[in-house]
């Protein structure tokens, strides 16, 4: 997996139009979204992540706490970002990880939005700028080598 996180002042995105051919089912609520304060998280779930999704996830976990503590965020946007990688996972295995990601978050007590999967987005994002406001993580399961 690939992430890119930002550390933003905020955060928003308006659905426009599908990018698969069955992109996740959204309400209308879903269709557009916005989080202040937030860290950005911009993922690219990967063909290698698929030996070991729920490990992914955990590592995942592992380093958006990290970052997120680091720049005292308590708000999460998780932003599913086909842009990352050249090798991408399947899309129904890279929802239910960033599905996952979205859970275990909440479960571990930050403020969490997650964008509409499988669609092409506007989005508006308002960069920090500080030291640590543009950070990117590369993880992958265990036995497995970064590409
Ligand atoms: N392996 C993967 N990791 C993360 N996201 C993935 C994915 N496979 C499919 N998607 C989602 O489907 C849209 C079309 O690729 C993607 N849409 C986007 O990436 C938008 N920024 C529009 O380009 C994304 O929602």
């Amino acid at each position: 997996m690939r992430m890119l996180l930002i550390h933003s002042d905020y955060l928003e995105y308006e659905v426009k139009d599908k990018a698969l051919k069955n992109p996740e089912p959204i309400s209308e609520e879903q269709k557009k979204g916005r989080l202040d304060e937030v860290l950005a998280v911009f993922m690219s779930v990967e063909k290698v992540d698929e030996t070991n999704p729920d490990e992914i996830v955990e590592k995942a976990i592992v380093e958006i706490k990290d970052v997120a503590s680091q720049v005292k965020a308590d708000r999460i946007f998780v932003y599913p970002f086909a842009h990352l990688s050249s090798e991408l996972a399947k899309p129904d295995v890279a929802l239910r990880v960033l599905q996952k990601i979205e859970e275990r978050l909440k479960e571990e007590g930050f403020e969490v939005k997650r964008a509409p999967f499988g669609y092409y987005k506007a989005f508006r994002l308002s960069c920090k700028g500080h030291p640590l406001a543009e950070l990117s993580r590369t993880i992958v399961p265990s036995g497995e080598a970064v590409s």
